[in-house]
């Protein structure tokens, strides 16, 4: 990773990175993990999946009415981390959210196969189950929806992105001299510094 070499703004790069993890054979890339704060502002932290990367930000899917749908409704600020073990490569994001519109989060919704679909529509994400054999009767029957009603939407299914305000990308070397990069966005353009390691 050559630092001189980097392009001006942090998205093209993620985009080579990213690139460059597949060709690596990097295992799910695309899995991130995402922290946010609850309302006693403790962090709380766990892996969602990717959904959309573009210069405005790093979008991921989930319940709005799960635990990080509520923690991003009362403070819309998180962390992204993408750690690619296999190159000795992280990238750390953070940034203020935005949740898309109705329609955009609709779409993102019925792009998904069927199974994806119905475990969303079961609903009740990080509640308590007290009786586990409620669980497969309930996926059954969202299952059972999706086939029937195609174009159901789950209402509380939720699109954030990150917008960006700091991206950093780290390049470990055995030597422990690991190569830091940090993009940092000050008013309209980026800045970019080196990190001690
Ligand atoms: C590889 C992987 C991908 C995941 N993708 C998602 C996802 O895209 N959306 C989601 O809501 N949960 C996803 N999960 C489950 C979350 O880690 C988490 O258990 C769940 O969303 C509940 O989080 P919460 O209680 O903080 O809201 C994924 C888990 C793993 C390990």
């Amino acid at each position: 990773f050559d630092p001189d070499a980097a392009p001006a703004e942090p998205f093209p790069l993620f985009v080579d990175w990213l690139t460059e993890a597949l060709a690596a054979g990097v295992r799910e890339p695309h899995a991130v993990s995402v922290a946010t704060v609850d309302a006693d502002g403790c962090p709380d932290l766990r892996v969602v999946a990717l959904r959309d990367a573009t210069e405005a930000g790093w979008s991921f899917a989930t319940r709005a009415d799960s635990p990080k749908g509520r923690q991003l409704a009362a403070q819309p600020q998180a962390a992204l981390l993408f750690h690619w073990r296999e190159q000795a490569r992280q990238i750390r994001v953070r940034g203020s959210v935005l949740r898309a519109d109705p329609e955009t989060a609709a779409r993102d919704f019925l792009d998904r196969l069927p199974g994806s679909r119905a475990a969303n529509l079961v609903g009740h994400q990080s509640e308590v189950l007290a009786d586990p054999a409620a669980f497969p009767p309930a996926l059954d029957a969202a299952l059972a929806r999706v086939e029937s009603e195609p174009d159901t939407v789950d209402p509380q299914h939720a699109l954030f992105t990150v917008r960006p305000r700091t991206v950093e990308f780290w390049q470990g070397v055995p030597n422990r001299g690991h190569v830091r990069l940090r993009y940092r966005h000050a008013g309209e353009a980026w800045t970019r510094e080196r990190l001690w390691p």
